[in-house]
């Protein structure tokens, strides 16, 4: 029998699902899912040992490729030297500076663990600053699984189809506000009916949790100005796209500065690591400085710093941008070729380095739009390329990923490889 549905069996007997993540129990795509055994550049083995290319790049943190030699060798250096202060250590000095010197709206960030960590806290500061309460966030996008923000979320929430969270108070969920991606008009209305009741409004810059869905021009603006109007905070959930779309992020391409920036995944660089930052006016509320509290003992891990560090300099060193975006462009005119042959509907929007194949005519420019995509022509085609060792999201609202790792033989492999797995679709 194949060694991960063995070992997977097991794992369901000890962990909910047999995962520590809900979308990797592949559950929306059927099939087994695969259990790693390891992984390098471009590539991912299951404990089978058959060999993948990965674009899942473990959900996006991995934009140098998996064990990239020098964030590995810092880690290892820093390993020896103790992996846990509780105290503050020079290498958060040093991340924080480059940080700030990269995020055009950063000017003072505090380290957590998680992305999940860093919206939460962005949230509570949003509230504690402006002194109120409620929060709007867009249907389909989705900022970890704060209690707050998992109302009409994407990614997992989504894969599953799950409509609510049992375990969320509706008195919490009350206090969300859930618009229509891409809506500004809904924006505008709901500020008129709530006026200055409102602390904040969260956005993913480009959506990656509905699959990838870039905003449409004048939105993040129209967003910044009806903030600005009523004193509420615009926060960007940047956890995906930092360091993604550019060295200062979704804020620098489109060129529109949030109140409060939500970091996470490439900041890591592979590690756990979330943050957030802002104007200093507004970090300064958080304790000890301030009276908004949020604390962690693993906050500003050595070992997550220096990978971190280590990350950001490679790619201010090799500005890999323009490169990783003309080779997804090259994956993505492939794949939407051998469909269109095929005379499969589909829809790709891709920005920079993520893109998402919706099984549906399009455009693709909200949630509403991106659930007509055929869920069951995705999951066959996921299954069909797993098999032909094409690894991506096991989940049609998520983004693919490439690297600086991913070469133009591995792109012209994987189109060939969906030229084969189509013909069975
Ligand atoms: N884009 C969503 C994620 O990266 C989360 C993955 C997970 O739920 O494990």
């Amino acid at each position: 029998m194949n060694l991960n549905r063995v070992l997977h069996e097991q794992a369901r007997n000890l962990m909910p699902g047999g995962v520590s993540s809900p979308v990797r129990a592949f559950k929306a795509v059927g099939g087994d899912p695969i259990i790693v055994q390891k992984a390098l550049g471009s590539r991912i083995w299951d404990v089978e040992g058959k060999e993948y290319i990965d674009y899942l790049c473990s959900w996006g943190p991995l934009i140098l490729g998996h064990a990239h030699p020098r964030v590995v060798s810092a880690i290892k250096r820093q390993a020896e030297l103790g992996l846990s202060y509780g105290l503050t250590n020079v290498h958060e000095i040093e991340l924080a500076k480059l940080v700030v010197e990269l995020m055009p709206s950063v000017e003072m960030v505090r380290f957590v663990s998680s992305g999940t960590e860093a919206t939460m806290s962005a949230i509570r500061l949003a509230r504690g600053y402006t002194g109120r309460k409620y929060v709007i966030k867009f249907d389909g996008c989705y900022h970890g699984h704060v209690d707050s923000l998992l109302v009409k979320a994407g990614s997992g929430v989504a894969t599953l189809a799950i409509p609510g969270t049992p375990g969320i108070p509706e008195e919490i969920a009350n206090l969300t506000i859930v618009l229509p991606y891409n809506n500004l008009e809904a924006v505008k209305e709901t500020f008129e009916k709530y006026q200055d009741q409102i602390a904040c409004i969260i956005v993913e810059p480009v959506a990656g949790n509905m699959g990838v869905v870039p905003p449409e021009k004048g939105f993040l603006e129209g967003l910044r100005e009806i903030t600005l109007k009523y004193g509420a905070l615009l926060i960007f959930d940047e956890v995906i796209t930092n360091f993604r779309l550019s060295l200062g992020g979704a804020q620098e391409y489109y060129g529109v500065q949030p109140d409060i920036t939500c970091m996470g995944k490439i900041l890591g660089g592979g590690m756990p690591l979330g943050a957030y930052g802002g104007k200093k006016e507004i970090m300064e509320k958080v304790a000890p400085e301030g009276p908004v509290y949020q604390a962690g003992t693993l906050s500003g891990n050595p070992l997550s710093m220096v990978a971190g560090i280590e990350t950001l300099k490679e790619l201010i060193e090799t500005k890999p941008y323009e490169r990783l975006r003309k080779l997804t462009q090259r994956l993505t005119s492939g794949i939407s070729e051998i469909l269109s042959r095929k005379g499969i509907a589909h829809t790709i929007n891709q920005v920079e380095s993520m893109f998402t194949v919706f099984f549906t005519e399009g455009p693709v420019k909200d949630y509403e739009s991106a659930k007509r995509s055929d869920l069951d022509t995705f999951a066959k085609f996921f299954r069909a390329l797993l098999e032909r060792g094409i690894l991506f999201s096991p989940a049609q609202f998520e983004a693919w990923f490439l690297s600086v790792a991913h070469t133009d033989a591995d792109v012209d492999l994987t189109l060939e490889r969906i030229e084969d797995a189509v013909r069975g679709l």
